[in-house]
């Protein structure tokens, strides 16, 4: 199958998301890194091609192409054209959106995250640019490229802004991460700013999330309902936390308006995800078990918390030392004023 590529949609650190439009005419999104650097996108392809469910964006395949000289891994996915979240509170004239409004994405996030976390998968990226705004107020959770089975032992990941107290202090990384995350979204959206503020750096927002017993603070004007929603989703003891299915039935999900719900289903079950692309999908697959991602090495860590938490705030950048001490942490990425750890 052909495909052209199109404008630049988006630049994450770890690859280039742009349009493309097939040679049948269907226009989709494209991310793509060198092959070289690919391991965090081959992972996401590993996750997302499992994945269907009408509030995750949805898979269409996965190529190797040759590109001036250069081997490009690319993962097709449903181009969502009205951008992310982030994007949605930009357009907005306030720089935040509407209760009613955060209702309703919340409801589609949940949805999602219920059925991510059904699969045994645990996100651990949720945060506004990682969500796709669809035309008519669909929201699809994307980016998976952070995500894990549960229980797997791998390096923490995520970005510290929306990090949840135990994963800050290295403890464990669960749904209840996720959901944490979800709460941090909702002041995001509510305020068009990060959950924390007075606190900019990355080290000190992981010192207090991690040590101070604190959660972000709740915005003021927010119905009794909401302000409920906010505090089950920061309870910061990851087992009292609520999860996905019981959040889902919170009053104030109740404004979950069902006419949309079935707006995005129906809009969902038109196409299937490997439509266009079937074909390539099993050639591409080929080559990219040969290059394999097994042999992914995470950089070392330093033994204690303080001094991770440190080296992570002098290295943002995705490195690979050549060390077999055991892995707990590793700063991956540098993002809109938040960094990313995995560890
Ligand atoms: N399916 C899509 N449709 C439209 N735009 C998209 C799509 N996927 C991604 N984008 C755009 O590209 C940007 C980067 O995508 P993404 O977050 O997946 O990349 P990344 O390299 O993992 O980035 P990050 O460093 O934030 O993790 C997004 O913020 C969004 O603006």
């Amino acid at each position: 199958m052909g495909w052209t590529r199109g404008g630049v949609l988006g630049r994450g650190s770890s690859a280039t998301v742009s349009t493309a439009t097939s040679t049948t005419g269907e226009v989709f999104a494209v991310k793509s890194a060198a092959l070289s650097q690919s391991e965090t996108l081959q992972r996401e392809q590993q996750f997302l091609s499992i994945l269907r469910s009408p509030y995750v964006v949805s898979y269409k395949g996965c190529e190797i192409t040759k590109e001036d000289n250069r081997l490009m891994y690319n993962l097709l996915m449903k181009y969502m054209p009205e951008g992310t979240i982030v994007d949605a509170i930009g357009r907005r004239k306030r720089g935040r959106l509407s209760e009613s409004e955060i209702s309703n994405y919340m409801g589609q996030i949940l949805r999602g995250l219920e059925y991510i976390h059904s699969n045994g998968i645990v996100h651990c990226d949720i945060k506004g640019a990682n969500l796709l705004v669809g035309k008519g107020g669909g929201v699809k959770i994307a980016d998976l490229g952070c995500a894990k089975w549960v229980g797997e032992d791998v390096a923490v990941r995520g970005t510290p802004m929306f990090m949840a107290p135990e994963v800050a202090r290295g403890e464990e990384q669960g749904f209840a991460a996720d959901i944490w995350a979800v709460g941090c979204v909702v002041i995001e959206m509510a305020t068009g700013g990060s959950p924390w503020t007075n606190v900019d750096d990355p080290v000190s927002v992981l010192y207090k999330i991690a040590f101070s017993g604190e959660s972000p603070e709740i915005p003021s004007g927010f119905s009794r309902q909401a302000n409920d929603f906010i505090r089950k989703c920061l309870i910061q003891d990851p087992k009292e936390r609520w999860g996905a299915t019981e959040l889902l039935k919170h009053p104030f999900l109740r404004r979950f308006n069902r006419k949309t719900q079935q707006i995005v289903d129906q809009d969902f079950s038109k196409g299937s995800p490997t439509s266009v692309l079937d074909q390539d999908v099993w050639s591409s697959m080929e080559v990219s078990a040969s290059v394999g991602i097994d042999s992914y090495q995470p950089p070392c860590s330093s033994n204690s918390l303080r001094q991770r938490i440190k080296q992570l705030a002098g290295n943002p950048h995705k490195e690979q030392p050549n060390c077999e001490e055991e892995i707990n942490w590793m700063m991956i990425r540098s993002n809109q004023n938040s960094w990313e750890l995995e560890g």
